[in-house]
């Protein structure tokens, strides 16, 4: 199984700090979720580990390979794919079009497609159909499917439920469940506690660019104040 080690990110925008010392470590078969209020610094973290803002300090290692000095478009293709918040997908392309974009880093692309598609069977049935006209949680599955296009050992979520319907929301959940299951290492990043409780395996509290508590999804599942206490939700 693959393991990613992050290791004291700092990285800031203009003089404020964003990111403080962030640092997770994650497997390949786990769901890591990463909550905290607004402005915690949550997105900023997963566009630190992409490589898509500066970061003035800290180590990135993916099984063994030091990544830290990659530039951002070698990223994924080391093996770590983002989901970013809002689908951005190309409304007017097919279902087809978006994953074939997402296919054109790889030369195996048939056996991509076929890994993804089976990851969101569902969308299968809508090849030819235009992106724009999917459901919200089609249109989420699309955006992740394309991004499992690469294969890859890590997927990094940035709230994908953002905007869904109940009945949405539970087949992107099902979604990470059947990506943990196939070995993938999966960080999530959800203001919905309701929607990680769930899926993940772990939780970070993160405040002020900074992770400030961890704990298994048993302790908080037995200890809901914790929750209140972190990100101020109603437990
Ligand atoms: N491009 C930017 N320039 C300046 N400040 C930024 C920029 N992007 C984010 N910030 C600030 O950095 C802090 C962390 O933002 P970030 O988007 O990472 O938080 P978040 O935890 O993902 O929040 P949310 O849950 O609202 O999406 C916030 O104070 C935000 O205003």
């Amino acid at each position: 199984m693959s393991v990613m080690t992050v290791e004291g990110f700092d990285a800031f925008y203009g003089r404020s700090q964003a990111l403080r010392g962030f640092s997770v470590e994650l497997r390949g078969g786990e769901v890591l979720c990463l909550l905290g209020r607004n402005g915690a610094g949550k997105t900023t973290a997963l566009k630190a580990i992409m490589g898509t803002i500066r970061r003035t300090a800290g180590r990135i290692v993916l099984d063994g390979r030091d990544l830290s000095a990659l530039p951002a478009y070698e990223i994924p293709r080391a093996g770590i794919a983002h989901v970013p918040q809002g689908r951005r997908l190309f409304a007017e392309l097919t279902v087809a079009e978006n994953l074939e974009i997402g296919l054109s880093t790889r030369k195996s692309s048939r056996r991509a497609l076929d890994y993804a598609l089976g990851l969101f069977p569902v969308l299968t049935e809508r090849m030819n159909q235009r992106s724009g006209t999917l459901s919200g949680g089609e249109q989420t599955m699309l955006t992740m499917a394309r991004a499992m296009c690469i294969e890859p050992a890590v997927i990094l979520l940035d709230e994908p439920t953002e905007g869904l319907m109940p009945s949405a929301i539970a087949g992107i959940r099902e979604a990470v469940i059947r990506l943990r299951d196939n070995g993938v290492a999966v960080l999530l990043v959800e203001q919905r506690v309701d929607a990680v409780l769930p899926v993940a395996d772990r939780v970070a509290f993160m405040d002020h660019g900074e992770i400030k508590a961890r704990f298994t999804i048993d302790e908080v599942r037995n200890d809901l104040s914790l929750l209140h206490r972190y990100v101020g939700v109603g437990a």
